[in-house]
């Protein structure tokens, strides 16, 4: 979140408002010649890219007269995000809310959730989105009995794509156009290409449709979807993983969210845990960036494009082609994850730590 020039009415005055930023080093270090950029969405004020549809969300209900103050409970099935979004904006403006989400979601995001005073009910990872026991499942059934419950629902609410339309699209594309191009650091003046996972759906049909309506049209649109989810096009791509486990969170799902636009999406990718994971690494050593693992996927994802897609390798190798990868969270979210302290913890001791250890040795 950049600097205000003014004093705020509240946190939900700065959502969003993330910056764009350099990934010159891992460009460099994998032979990319076109400017690889990051939407850092961690920024925000409640910690990820969601805190967008969190806010539009609210204040549409509240426009069209669906959140009643007093009365209201909010009830939002989630893997986190968009219920800490929820969470602070009910927080703001006197909402109760409840969160239904899986088990396989992280302690540090349902801590976040109960700190900033929502009722937190975790349902079984496994079970089928329709199931009456899954997080969609629990939170109709409570929208059904708790009198005043309400699902804004981020697989359906049109304010989720829309979100991202009308905010994370244009901030991209006003930072492009606003850097001009140097000698030393060329720039097509526009975006290329930009990269995202799916989960919902929302920011990468969102980002597609701010792009190519106003920007853009010929802008590639990139989606990427975790092994073990069906999400991407072909299916073809997703028959061989369909219904494995995997670890990364907040991406991929076993069916297609209404706010998915698929066919505004030109090339799928499916990635891996430990791609992700991998990425996560160099995002965190070469570029400093504090991230989750759903940035893991996106950063993988882009790179692979990279490397095995004709219009990627082209761009790849162009100069001064504007390539923009949305990096959802930040790793506040899953530091106690075994992923995450093996990343951190058990990476092969550097020289330096040698030179440290002789010189401190007992005796
Ligand atoms: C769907 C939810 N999160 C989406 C998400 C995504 C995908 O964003 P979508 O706009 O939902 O496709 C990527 N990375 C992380 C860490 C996320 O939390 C949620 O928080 O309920």
């Amino acid at each position: 979140m950049p600097y205000s020039p003014q004093i705020l009415d509240n946190a939900l005055g700065a959502v969003g408002s993330t910056p764009l930023i350099r990934l010159d080093r891992i460009a460099k270090q994998e032979g990319i010649e076109c400017n690889l950029l990051g939407k850092v969405e961690y920024t925000s004020i409640g910690g990820s890219v969601k805190d967008r549809i969190a806010k539009r969300m609210v204040e549409a209900a509240e426009e069209e007269g669906k959140l009643i103050p007093g009365h209201s409970i909010v009830i939002e099935p989630t893997s986190g995000n968009t219920g800490i979004g929820l969470a602070l904006a009910c927080a703001v403006k006197g909402y109760s809310v409840i969160i239904t989400m899986p088990n396989k979601m992280s302690l540090e995001k349902e801590a976040a959730l109960r700190a900033l005073g929502a009722e937190v009910v975790r349902t079984p990872t496994e079970a089928a989105w329709d199931a009456p026991e899954s997080h969609i499942g629990v939170a109709r059934r409570l929208e059904r009995e708790i009198p005043g419950g309400i699902i804004l629902d981020q697989y359906a609410n049109p304010n989720n794509p829309l979100a991202h339309e009308l905010t994370t699209g244009p901030e991209i594309i006003d930072a492009v156009l606003s850097t001009l191009g140097t000698v030393e650091r060329p720039s097509s003046g526009k975006v290329d290409a930009l990269i995202a996972g799916a989960g919902t759906g929302g920011t990468v049909t969102g980002l597609s449709r701010a792009v190519k309506k106003t920007h853009n049209k010929s802008c590639i649109i990139v989606g990427v979807d975790p092994k073990g989810s069906i999400l991407a096009v072909p299916e073809s791509l997703n028959t061989s993983d369909a219904g494995a486990a995997y670890i990364v969170e907040g991406i991929g799902y076993d069916f297609v969210p209404d706010v998915l636009a698929r066919a505004e999406v030109d090339t799928w990718l499916k990635t891996s845990d430990d791609e992700a994971f991998a990425a996560v690494r160099k995002l965190m050593r070469s570029e400093g960036l504090l991230v989750g693992g759903s940035s893991g996927s996106a950063l993988s994802g882009a790179l692979r494009w990279f490397k095995e897609d004709k219009e990627g390798k082209r761009i790849a190798q162009t100069k001064g082609a504007n390539v923009v990868v949305l990096l959802p969270d930040g790793i506040r979210n899953y530091m106690s994850k075994p992923w995450f302290l093996k990343l951190a913890l058990e990476a092969e001791p550097t020289p330096l730590a040698h030179t440290i250890a002789s010189i401190l040795k007992p005796g």
